[in-house]
């Protein structure tokens, strides 16, 4: 049913004039949901439970109901991508692969013929539940990209930065990621494509890096000229291709962590002057990030260090530009959020996790440096705490389950990594479950869907508003959301959220938020699966 006109308070009264149906894939017939040319505006009551205690300790649960407008700007932009790293195994991979989903091309393997595709991504490669069919009462699911008027990945133009001066063509047989016969068809292209000189401070990443590092700005420590050098790059870029829009990526190399330092980087404006000063604790990754939200470009992490030190934070939220990190969540992290979730949550005391892998890529070869491995190990780690302090019925305050993470470099293997995980558990009457899986990772082609979804996600997310509802009709303002992008953490090992704000890591939460968060923005219920139509006749 095509949607209704407007009335007098900005919201479809059920009575208006039919305005044409959109090319959407389905539209949302209710009083609370207006379509207009260029925006999408919902009321939506955000129902949840507000939880007191008593003088005895007993806990009071009372529902709450919040009012909030949304409004999403339906017009598709013409968006860039510029990578930091583009000369690595992500970056050259995620590359080719958008070049072969758009070209639809199909190559030769060992194994018959294989077609581009984007699996492994939530948002081109899966479906969400839109409703239940209202005569035959089955479920019907549409594709995630069809929630909400998001940009398609084959229409993005891709740029960047690296260390490495290599030409992508070479770069990508430098990578050994994908097969000769499908390099062959993109080989030409990405030969044009070489990456801009980068900031390459020493230090912040192993020594095994130094012979690739043909590639660089001058000054080995930060400046307001690298700041200045990023943003003019990015503006030439924008301009060379005529976007609308940027999003920046990190797929460069893992730094070692920054010491949080007061005076420093601990406020936007300490940093700002640290980084006028040269001083040698401010990363890369920080600049970059500096640069981006200096530029209002959204920059997410997709590494382990600590880039978003407290002074970017402050200054992101200070311009009200989006940042998001950390860490790509390619593969046995993915793994560990889903099946802890699942032995917590079905009462199961998970008592030892060992995450050992090995791999040959150049970043297992950075990752061989014990700073940078820390970096890592930190982001591997950190990922069942949340499910852990929820639990205690299983769990006294301060117990949780040992741990531990190993990673070493064995180049013979490559980019398929190797990841052998044993989860130990207590069961009933003092049984025990060892769970222990052996699975290889081709890290590359796992975490390249993941650099488009955190830029499908982050662009989409730039062109969604919301102001608390006045039933009077008083116009406040419509604003951005919080410039920190929770709504990334499906896709990284170590949500960064707004400060003083939970980190949520269990994969089926973080999928439901990002799902049901893009439902209200068409006006639609949070997903429950109840199915009470099935149950209760
Ligand atoms: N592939 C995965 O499964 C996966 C998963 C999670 C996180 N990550 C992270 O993603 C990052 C990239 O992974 P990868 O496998 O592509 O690594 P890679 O080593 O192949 O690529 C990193 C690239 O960054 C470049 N580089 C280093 N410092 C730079 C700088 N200051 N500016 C610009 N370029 C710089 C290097 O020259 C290299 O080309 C790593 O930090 C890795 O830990 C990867
Ligand atoms: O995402 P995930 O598979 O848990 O973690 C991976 C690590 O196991 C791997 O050693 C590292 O090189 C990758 O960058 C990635 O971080």
């Amino acid at each position: 049913m095509a949607p209704h006109a407007d009335d007098s308070n900005g919201f479809a009264n059920g009575g208006g004039v039919e305005v044409a149906p959109t090319k959407d894939l389905f539209t949302v017939n209710s009083p609370n949901v207006e379509y207009t040319d260029n925006f999408i505006k919902t009321k939506y009551t955000y129902r949840t439970t507000a939880i007191f205690q008593n003088a005895d300790g007993k806990y009071v649960a009372a529902p709450k109901e919040t009012l909030y407008d949304f409004k999403v700007d339906r017009k598709v932009p013409k968006v860039g991508v510029m990578l930091v790293g583009w000369g690595g195994n992500n970056g050259t991979t995620v590359t080719a692969g958008i070049m072969a989903n758009r070209r639809g091309l199909v190559w030769e393997t060992k194994h018959g013929k294989r077609a581009a595709n984007y699996y492994g991504s939530v948002i081109m490669g899966s479906t969400t539940k839109l409703g239940t069919d209202s005569k035959s009462g089955k479920e019907i699911n549409i594709p995630f990209h069809d929630l909400l008027p998001m940009v398609h990945p084959n229409d993005l133009t891709i740029g960047g930065w690296d260390i490495s001066g290599m030409n992508l063509a070479d770069a990508m047989d430098r990578a050994k990621v994908l097969e000769p016969s499908l390099k062959s068809l993109v080989r030409k292209e990405m030969a044009t494509m070489k990456p801009l000189p980068s900031i390459y401070y020493p230090d912040f990443i192993a020594a095994n890096q130094e012979e690739r590092a043909d590639n660089v700005l001058p000054g080995t420590k930060a400046s307001m000229a690298h700041v200045e050098q990023i943003r003019k790059d990015i503006q030439e870029f924008k301009a060379a291709n005529g976007l609308d829009k940027i999003i920046v990526q990190w797929t460069a190399n893992t730094e070692r962590y920054a010491d949080i330092l007061e005076g420093v980087n601990d406020s936007a404006e300490n940093l700002l002057k640290s980084i006028e000063a040269g001083h040698e604790e401010i990363s890369p990754s920080t600049v970059f990030a500096v640069a981006c939200i200096l530029e209002q470009v959204p920059f997410i992490n997709g590494s382990p260090q600590n880039t978003f030190v407290p002074g970017a934070i402050e200054l992101a939220e200070k311009h009200g530009a989006f940042i998001g990190g950390d860490d790509f969540k390619s593969g046995q992290t993915k793994m560990k959020s889903a099946l802890v979730d699942f032995l917590i949550s079905a009462g199961i005391k998970l008592t030892s996790i060992a995450s050992y892998n090995h791999l040959g890529n150049n970043d297992g070869m950075n990752l061989s440096s014990q700073k940078q491995f820390r970096s890592k190990e930190i982001s591997k780690s950190n990922v069942v705490d949340d499910m852990v302090a929820a639990n205690s019925v299983l769990y006294k305050e301060g117990e949780h389950p040992d741990h531990t993470v190993v990673i070493k470099y064995m180049p013979a293997v490559g980019d398929d990594k190797r990841a052998l995980d044993e989860y130990y558990a207590e069961i009933f009457l003092g049984g025990h479950q060892t769970i222990s899986i052996f699975n290889v990772c081709e890290d590359s082609l796992l975490a390249s869907p993941l650099i488009i979804d955190l830029v499908l996600v982050t662009e989409m997310m730039t062109r969604i508003e919301w102001k608390a509802h006045s039933a009077d009709g008083v116009d406040a303002k419509y604003a951005g959301f919080h410039s920190v992008l929770s709504i990334l953490s499906y896709m990284l090992k170590a949500p960064l959220t707004p400060t003083g704000t939970p980190v949520i890591n269990a994969l089926a939460k973080q999928r439901a938020a990002l799902t049901n968060i893009f439902r209200a923005c068409v006006g639609l219920e949070p997903e429950n699966d109840m199915t009470l139509e099935h149950k209760l006749f």
